[in-house]
């Protein structure tokens, strides 16, 4: 068996990362309090409800323990949509809400309008091929920061993006059947 990677569990579809990760043989295990965090070397941030993700993630100390440890270069992170959220330095308009802000980059809820609840698109991946993208209330990402890398685009908007052993998606791999998204994160952790 390869290592073991955390997946945030304090709210949204950290169910679906863990079946991905059991697809690759990966043991998961639920992150719910900064304890849990010792001796990961990766750790999956889930799509869900950034605002809520975000106060949780204060509350109970996992944001102070995840900055510290991606500063210390100890941890990799894989954020979707909300979860990517999470881990933007900016989040546009809201500048009170919880983040960790530790990627280079200006994030935008909703970016593709709220009336656009979800839809789906064919994205071409750099180094990957063609990956099926899930969108749902979507963020882009906006002002990237250097050593920022755009890995895919929708409509000439970043929707993946690299930074180091940071990799953030605006749609949701976790709920395709592909697991090509996770393998790339996992070879980037070195798990
Ligand atoms: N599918 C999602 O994760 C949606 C993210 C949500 N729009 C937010 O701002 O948190």
């Amino acid at each position: 068996m390869r290592g073991v990677v955390g997946v945030l569990a304090l709210q949204g579809d950290f169910r679906e990362h863990k079946e991905t990760l059991k697809r690759l043989g990966i043991e998961a295990r639920e992150v719910r309090k900064k304890e849990h965090l010792e001796g990961l070397k990766a750790l999956i941030v889930p799509g869900g409800e950034s605002t809520t993700i975000g106060k949780l993630a204060r509350e109970y100390g996992i944001e102070d323990e995840v900055r510290r440890r991606v500063k210390e270069g100890s941890l990799a992170l894989f954020g979707t949509c909300a979860g990517a959220i999470w881990l933007a330095k900016e989040i546009v308009g809201y500048p009170e809400q919880p983040r960790l802000g530790v990627l280079e980059a200006w994030v935008e809820r909703n970016a593709f309008g709220r009336q656009v609840e979800s839809f789906e698109e064919d994205l071409e991946v750099r180094g990957l091929g063609p990956f099926h993208g899930i969108f749902i209330r979507a963020p882009v990402f906006r002002r990237l920061g250097e050593g920022v890398e755009v890995l895919a685009e929708l409509n000439g908007l970043p929707v993946l993006v690299r930074q180091g052993k940071i990799l953030a998606s605006a749609f949701h791999p976790e709920l395709t059947q592909d697991p090509r998204l996770h393998r790339y994160f996992l070879e980037l952790a070195g798990v």
